[in-house]
């Protein structure tokens, strides 16, 4: 189905320390984490805040585990603040992980995002952009498009529960508006579930654009919850909205089957944020790579 030369397996240090939450896992350590990745049968990873920023120490500290960097995320304010300043950042951050060998960067536009806030419901007031807002972003997004090319890099676009690109015709809209040969789609399992999309329908129709795949699974009974109780982003998360592939309601074989019919080459990333506290990070990892390996025999 795939081309294990061409396709690799990687794992988010979500897991165990979530970013986004720092409550989740702090007690984790960086070393647990990479360990842990490369025990369960992992070779690459994204970047946490734990993570060596000097990236002698990190290329070191993932060579003696057989781990690499496959990318890492970049928050993007293309539609609130001037260019230059997401410009800046992302070039620092390019640089970062092209010195640590990635080859794609996941954006995703944080602009009037909600996915952040702890209070506020995220089926209720996700933002809207405005056409002003859809041009500065398509605009913005090829730029840096062209400023990832420079190192022979591509950018990845996020969509995102909470964010402006989250529904099937907010990505519709973005890969209409952008440059198919500067601005590429990750496509995320989760949240496209979490939102209520078909991933199968943005699969078939985005499957030549697709240069990243995050592997997230949803448990339908937390779902539920989260819209009767009107739970935010970061709540679901720690109420246990996502898990690994395998274990929630997402059929992957049609998905993989999909993939591997348009011969994607690139990483699939395990992305299962939940609380370690709950979910053993590294049992949830063996339990990953085991369904990846019964689904696809990578
Ligand atoms: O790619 C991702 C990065 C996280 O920080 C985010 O909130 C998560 O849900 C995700 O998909
Ligand atoms: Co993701």
């Amino acid at each position: 189905m795939f081309d294990k030369a061409e396709v690799h397996l990687g794992i988010a240090p979500i897991a165990w320390t979530n970013d986004d939450l720092p409550e989740l896992g702090g007690e984790n350590t960086f070393e647990q984490c990479v360990s842990e990745m490369a025990l369960a049968g992992f070779t690459g990873s994204e970047v946490g805040n734990k993570y060596p920023k000097d990236t002698a120490v990190l290329k070191k500290a993932l060579e003696l585990r057989g781990i690499r960097i496959a990318s890492a995320w970049f928050s993007s304010f293309l539609t609130t603040r001037p260019f230059e300043e997401t410009a800046a950042a992302f070039i620092q951050h390019r640089d970062f992980l092209n010195a640590m060998g990635a080859k794609v960067i996941v954006v995703a536009e944080q602009g009037h995002s909600i996915q952040g806030m702890m209070d506020t419901p995220v089926f209720d007031a996700k933002p809207v952009f405005t056409e002003e807002e859809w041009k500065k972003l398509a605009e913005g997004l090829e730029k840096l498009g062209k400023l990832a090319q420079e190192k022979g890099m591509n950018i990845v676009y996020h969509h995102h529960m909470g964010t402006g690109v989250q529904t099937t015709a907010e990505i519709d809209k973005l890969m209409e508006l952008t440059n198919p040969t500067l601005v590429y789609l990750l496509f995320d399992t989760g949240h496209l579930t979490f939102s209520g999309e078909n991933p199968e329908t943005v699969l078939k129709k985005y499957a030549a654009r697709i240069k990243h795949v995050h592997l997230k699974d949803i448990r339908q009974a937390v779902l539920a919850k989260v819209k009767t109780e009107k739970m935010s982003f970061l709540q679901a998360v720690k109420a246990g909205v996502f898990t690994v592939p395998g274990d929630g309601m997402i059929d992957f074989a049609p998905l993989f089957a999909e993939l591997g019919k348009h011969n994607y080459k690139g990483w699939f990333i395990v992305e299962a944020e939940q609380d370690p506290a709950v979910a053993n990070p590294l049992e949830y990892a063996i339990k990953a790579r085991q369904y990846i390996k019964e689904k696809t025999s990578l």
